[in-house]
């Protein structure tokens, strides 16, 4: 099993992450780590505080000479904002006797009125800190962790957006494949279709243009997984729930969907399943469709990984336009400005594969078990030889 908590707030002086459960002998350096968070800052659309957020961060215990011990790892994330003007402290960690002027003007669509009233706080602040996004940079270096772990099974993941306000790729658009990581990563919004990520920044700065926001779909592709991730005994082991449960904690997530689940809701049966064949060649077993998303009763089938998230959009909008109310006088308000993200979604996409990634780590952890690596690896090879 793989276990992992984050800590830390979106303004203060950084992020820790620890995680719990892995095999010692994996490979893992700073650069790899803050690779896939530069992957996470990027993305048309994103506001001010990316260009200067650096995501500095230290391996502060669980490996040696680059390479995991078995213990705990922690990583360290630092605010590099905290750390250029003193303006963060004071908002965060005011002198003693100083209160600074609370935040009363609740968005609607952000976490602050319900953490209010949930926590027993007059200030939004103290809502606002932990429920932002900037928790995800965290969730991205375990995630960089839990790639690497399943990189020696031959499983990769990658994401793109197929959705961007209302402009979507066209139905049967061909998916990237791993190889074409780079093409995903470079084009500004994520997309493999060249006419839609043109339509997508199209649509971002007209939707800048009037300070307002969007949301959006993305596709997390899973390739190379093994048979028999998850479980169908009980309603906790089951892939699908799983990884339904850990996109959807994504902030600004409100719709995950395994293949093409909504769809097939809509078809007769004998439209709806992907046919079993029996490849001589391969001495394997295949679907000739990706209907239901690489699962079947809880379990990976080994069949292409297809989970789509998709996102509302920000609630934080450069026009103030939202109606909303002052929790200290109770007068009728819109709610208020701060810097903002026109959209996330890119960013949203690469967080997605993490959470992905996540589960999917776990799982084969607790499948395969194993104390190091090497032992890990042959332990699935050895299940793979019995199919
Ligand atoms: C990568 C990323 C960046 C985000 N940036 C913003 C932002 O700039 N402004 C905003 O209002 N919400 C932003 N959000 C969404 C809020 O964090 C989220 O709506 C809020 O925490 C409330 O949670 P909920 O939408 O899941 O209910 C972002 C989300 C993600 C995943
Ligand atoms: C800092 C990050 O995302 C932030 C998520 C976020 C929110 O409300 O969720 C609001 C914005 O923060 P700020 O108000 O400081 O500009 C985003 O920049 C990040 O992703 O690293």
């Amino acid at each position: 099993m793989l276990r992992y908590l984050t800590a830390g707030e979106s303004h203060g002086q950084g992020l820790v992450v620890v995680i719990e459960g892995l095999p010692a002998g994996l490979e893992i350096t700073v650069e790899q780590i803050q690779a896939e968070m530069g992957r996470r800052r990027l993305g048309f659309g994103r506001g001010p505080r990316q260009r200067f957020e650096v995501d500095e961060l230290t391996l502060i215990g669980g490996v040696r000479h680059g390479r995991t011990l078995g213990s705990p790892l922690a990583i360290e994330i630092k605010n590099t904002e905290w750390f250029r003007s003193d303006k963060w402290h004071e908002e965060m960690d005011p002198a003693p006797g100083e209160t600074k002027a609370p935040l009363t003007q609740v968005r609607p669509g952000h976490a602050d009125l319900a953490g209010m009233q949930k926590y027993g706080f007059t200030d939004a602040r103290d809502v606002l800190e932990r429920a932002s996004a900037r928790e995800t940079a965290a969730r991205v270096a375990a995630g960089t962790v839990a790639k690497a772990l399943l990189r020696p099974l031959g499983v990769e993941i990658l994401s793109h957006v197929i959705q961007m306000g209302s402009v979507r790729v066209p139905d049967g658009a061909p998916r990237p494949t791993p190889e074409q990581i780079d093409r995903v990563d470079e084009s500004q919004v994520r997309c493999f279709d060249l006419e839609a990520t043109d339509d997508m920044i199209a649509e971002i700065k007209a939707c800048a243009k009037e300070g307002d926001s969007l949301g959006g779909v993305v596709e997390v592709l899973g390739f190379g997984l093994p048979v028999g991730l998850g479980s169908h005994v009980h309603w906790d082991r089951k892939l699908d729930g799983m990884l339904a449960q850990a996109v959807m904690s994504i902030q600004a997530v409100k719709g995950v969907e395994i293949g093409d689940g909504f769809d097939v809701a809509g078809r007769r049966g004998s439209q709806a399943h992907d046919p079993i064949s029996w490849d001589s060649d391969a001495q394997k077993y295949r679907r000739e469709s990706t209907l239901a998303g690489g699962t079947e009763g809880g379990m990976s089938t080994g069949e292409l990984l297809v989970v789509r998230a998709a996102m509302k959009p920000l609630a934080t909008l450069n026009k103030p336009t939202l109606a909303t109310v002052d929790t200290a006088t109770k007068e009728a308000g819109v709610s208020f400005k701060e810097r903002t993200d026109v959209t996330a979604v890119p960013a949203m996409g690469v967080v997605a594969e993490t959470m992905v990634a996540l589960v999917l780590a776990g799982e084969a952890q607790r499948k395969f078990g194993g104390d190091s690596v090497d032992e890990f690896v042959r332990n699935a090879e050895a299940f793979a030889a019995t199919l």
